[in-house]
């Protein structure tokens, strides 16, 4: 039977997104990201799903940098679902916004409320947990006036009420996650793809003018649509950077190597991380 390991415990976002996925498949919990990722390259596990960008707070820097220097495993789907923050309290709590003293919270999570928090909550100290799931967990076991961000998962699974809903500082918050697995055939997700995305990996030989420039050339004359492009440290050095780049569409034989092939003329290095379709899902 597949496996599918999400960043946990339960009630937390990638496992909302996970079940909407997959249904009932058997689901392993993890408490970080590169252990989930890690589960995958080992075969733990077959199928690793985590978080890579909020429409708040960008990219999710760990997830992205574990999977270029650390473990590369092909991306093979994308999920998109809607983020909605509530401040949870135990139930037993029934105080004013005012008495909590701590909000417990993964930093995604507390940066998607940073306003909220800054405007409602600003004599209460935040306290980074490994992920909304774990805070709401922490706040269950406490009697103490504390909360924690999370969403309404959480806040059934551990018995929290909902103190203040949709605390997100913008509507419209998004998260994508990525599907991550050696064995392509194995994920079957039932619902309408909403596009095909491919994802590369573009390095530089060295800092030089115009480099950027030449490379979106490459995309931009053969009228190649990019939706993301990023930089991450190559970790050698201040200024030395890997560009990732989406493009919306699908990877060809055509269009692709010829990029490929002109950006390695440039003294670039070009490795593709996926071509994947794109779900965009509710839960
Ligand atoms: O902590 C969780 O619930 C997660 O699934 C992680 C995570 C993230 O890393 O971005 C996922 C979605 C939300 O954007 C907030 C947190």
């Amino acid at each position: 039977m597949t496996e599918i390991g999400y960043l946990g415990p339960k009630g937390t976002f990638t496992k909302l997104a996970v079940d909407t996925a997959f249904g009932d498949e058997v689901k392993q919990s993890f408490q970080t990201i590169p252990e989930c990722i890690d589960a995958v390259d080992n075969g733990a596990i077959d199928i690793g799903v985590v978080p890579l960008e909020n429409a708040i707070e960008g990219t999710v820097q760990i997830t992205v940098d574990y999977l270029i220097h650390q473990v590369r495993l092909p991306v093979v789907a994308e999920i998109v679902v809607p983020i909605q923050q509530h401040l949870l309290v135990r139930k037993d709590f029934n105080g004013k916004l005012s008495d909590i003293q701590e909000v417990h919270s993964h930093s995604h999570a507390i940066a998607q409320c940073h306003q909220f928090l800054h405007q409602n909550l600003p004599h209460a100290s935040t306290v980074f947990s490994t992920s909304t799931g774990k805070a709401a967990e922490i706040v269950s076991e406490q009697n103490e006036p504390i909360a924690a961000i999370g969403n309404k998962l959480a806040a059934s699974e551990y018995g929290l009420q909902i103190y203040k809903a949709n605390i997100h500082d913008y509507p419209n918050n998004h998260t994508r996650f990525l599907v991550l697995t050696k064995d392509r055939d194995l994920v079957q997700i039932k619902h309408e793809a909403h596009l095909e995305r491919t994802s590369l990996l573009i390095g530089l030989p060295s800092d030089k003018p115009g480099a950027l420039h030449q490379i979106l050339s490459a995309f931009s004359w053969r009228k190649m649509n990019l939706s993301k492009i990023e930089s991450r440290p190559t970790k050698t050095g201040l200024g030395n950077y890997f560009f990732i780049i989406d493009v919306d569409q699908p990877y060809d034989n055509v269009l692709f190597p010829g990029v490929k092939a002109e950006l390695e003329a440039l003294g670039c290095e070009v490795t593709i991380l996926g071509t994947y379709p794109v779900y965009h899902m509710n839960i």
